[in-house]
């Protein structure tokens, strides 16, 4: 499975422009689709959710041209799909899938409408009961009342009053009420039960009057579409910023100092998950409103946890769940049953992830508690949920962790870790390579000591592998076996102690045997693999200093400064000749240069993590240096790059 490690986050700071909203993105398209004349629709969102839909209408017969970027030319079809039988491919867009079914159920064609398999766990059975009481012939094909769906020709007979049930998903009302048009009658909508997710009928509303299809209404309760109602393209439309994306940022701002400023939505907005801001300020941050841009900075305190009644901001909601990572306090969203029904079970989901870090989550049929407590790094399942995903980068400020499966944010935001990365600071990393005995673990433990950064010594994590597997029973060569011992090694560092299953190690891991194993199993891509993860949750705050082998190329790609340290092979011999003499050990210097060279020719040949000065690493000569002297090069370096 793919994943992205986050280092533990440091600040955040910067601007982001905003990818187009997906609820209006794919009301525009379809509308534009159902209208008289040709649409140019700009902004648009490029996403799995929009791709989901384009590719829909494209199969229905809709004229659909890509004007380069984000600008669409969608020819209308006047209300009559030019293509009377179809095999659809929802994806899991809720927002195509629910307006789809309504409109072509009532469109006099077959059509087959299928998903992903979540979406064929998501209900849709209100709105097919909305539809069945004007005379739609809908049958499922796999469970009641659940995607996939079979759509035919059956005659409209709208007798005024239809009844739709709006406490599952305010989607089906939104479905509904955007295909009243193509009846050609006055229909009017009664809303069953508590009506959720209002905003986004707002929106729903609000694109059908800019497409001339205005709808009465009579508060929550009823809506009436009027006989004779038709779209009609406005020529250009534009969407706006995606106000749930805008969510994330917003929070990194809230958390991370700020200011964070999203540009795209913000006072003027039609999209409900703006009061996402109102919530972020409920919680202390410091958030500023123009027409349409959004900053937010932290308090001076810190955030406080809230209570907070969500059903009006459901999506935007899940960022809350995350942001109480750093709230005082316990947070608690109520009023959030659907979602239940969504990407995943997000309620579960959510308490699951948060759990795994460390927070205390108590969860209910339509809430969620969350106590924060000392946090650990953890790898995050993300369930296909985009929103998972993105919520879950949050909480790099609390500890470094992994994002499994980190693309399933091309649902709605495809590059959200790029922009991501672009408004926050990670804690730094110092990463430190070289030939064997050139001094650069002396001299790397003294840079952390002189700043108060933590200390990574990656070699040793290869030696407590090859102790451990010598220790089960486990041959170095044996690549499966050892990369299960580094996968589960129970290691804890505290300055130089080094822990293995609770257990001192001492010098056990730095005997000639060990030595000899830890270069094997070093040398087995399962076994680097297992230790990726391993090394990279070092990379905490205030910062790291990381010395081994690949820590520059591989481990941490964007460490701050990367040094070689080296110096030549008759230098090293004879430090390390001293080093033995010193101790007490007798050494025989031509014998320990031999070793070096030989052991040089190895490291550098080797095809996995070969020793090597990477480009961007900047060479340590050290043969006619002190190690203070070599100490304070680095400390300068480092503080050159970090200014
Ligand atoms: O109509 C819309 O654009 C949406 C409505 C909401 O769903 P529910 O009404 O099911 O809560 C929201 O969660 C979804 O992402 C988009
Ligand atoms: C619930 C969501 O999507 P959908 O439009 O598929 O319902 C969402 O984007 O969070």
């Amino acid at each position: 499975m793919e994943f992205l490690d986050l280092p533990q986050l440091l600040s955040a700071a910067g601007t982001v422009r905003l990818p187009g909203s997906k609820s209006i993105s794919n009301r525009v398209l379809l509308l534009a689709a159902l209208a008289d004349g040709e649409t140019e629709v700009r902004d648009l969102l490029a996403s799995d959710d929009t791709e989901r839909m384009l590719d829909a209408l494209q199969a229905l017969g809709i004229g659909v041209t890509h004007l380069g970027g984000e600008n669409w030319k969608i020819v209308g079809c006047g209300g009559a799909f030019p293509v009377k039988q179809a095999e659809l491919f929802l994806g899991n867009a809720g927002t195509a899938f629910r307006p789809l079914t309504a409109a072509l159920a009532l469109a006099g064609g077959d059509y087959v409408l299928k998903g992903v398999a979540r979406m064929h766990e998501r209900p849709i059975g209100d709105l097919v009961d909305g539809l069945r009481q004007l005379g739609a012939d809908v049958s499922y094909l796999g469970n009641e009342g659940y995607p996939p769906l079979h759509l035919k020709p059956a005659t409209i007979r709208p007798d005024g009053v239809v009844s739709v049930r709006g406490d599952v998903s305010s989607q089906f009302l939104t479905g509904l009420l955007m295909a009243l048009p193509l009846t050609g009658q006055t229909v009017a909508v009664d809303v069953v039960g508590e009506l959720i997710s209002k905003p986004y009928i707002e929106i729903t509303l609000a694109t059908m009057a800019r497409f001339g299809v205005v709808v009465e209404r009579d508060g929550w309760q009823r809506f009436t579409v009027r006989a004779g109602s038709r779209y009609v393209s406005p020529g250009t439309v534009y969407v706006e910023g995606d106000a749930s994306s805008a969510s994330y940022f917003l929070a990194l701002g809230a958390i991370g100092g700020g200011p964070v400023r999203v540009e795209g939505v913000g006072r003027d907005s039609i999209q409900g998950d703006v009061k996402f801001a109102e919530a972020l300020a409920q919680m202390g941050a410091i958030i500023e409103t123009g027409p349409n841009w959004m900053t937010a900075c932290a308090p001076q305190g810190g955030l406080i946890a809230v209570d907070l009644d969500c059903n009006h901001i459901p999506d935007a909601a899940m960022t809350l769940a995350t942001a109480a990572l750093f709230a005082k306090g316990t947070t608690t969203l109520r009023n959030i049953a659907s979602w239940r029904v969504k990407e995943t079970d997000r309620i579960a989901a959510m308490a699951t992830e948060l759990r795994k870090i460390g927070a205390v989550v108590e969860e209910g049929a339509d809430f969620i508690k969350i106590t924060p407590s000392t946090a650990r790094p953890a790898a995050i399942d993300t369930y296909d949920d985009h929103r998972m995903a993105m919520c879950f980068s949050l909480a790099a400020f609390a500890t470094p962790l992994r994002i499994n499966d980190p693309k399933c944010v091309a649902k709605t935001f495809p590059d959200y870790f790029e922009r991501f990365a672009t408004v926050t600071r990670a804690a730094p990393v110092i990463a430190i390579d070289g030939p064997s005995a050139s001094g650069k673990g002396s001299v790397a433990a003294r840079v952390a000591a002189a700043l108060g950064f933590a200390y990574l010594d990656s070699g040793a994590l290869y030696r407590l592998t090859a102790l451990a597997a010598q220790r089960a029973g486990i041959a170095w060569d044996d690549e499966a076996g050892v990369a299960a011992i580094a996968a589960g090694l129970d290691v804890v560092f505290t300055g130089e102690d080094i822990r293995l299953a609770g257990v001192l190690v001492g010098d056990a891991i730095r005997t000639e045997d060990i030595s000899a194993g830890a270069s094997k199993v070093a040398a087995l891509p399962a076994v680097r693999e297992a230790l990726l993860f391993r090394q990279r949750v070092f990379n905490t705050l205030p910062g790291l200093v990381g010395d081994g082998r690949d820590m520059g190329s591989v481990i941490f790609p964007r460490a701050v400064l990367k040094v070689f340290l080296t110096a030549t092979a008759e230098a090293r011999a004879e430090r390390r000749y001293k080093q033995l003499i010193e101790k007490g050990f007798s050494a025989n210097l031509p014998d320990l240069l031999a070793d070096l060279q030989q052991r040089d020719a190895r490291d550098s040949q080797r095809s996995v993590a070969p020793l090597r000065q990477e480009a961007d690493a900047r060479l340590l000569e050290t043969t006619q240096l002190t190690i203070e002297q070599a100490v304070k090069q680095v400390l300068d370096w480092y503080s050159e790059a970090s200014s």
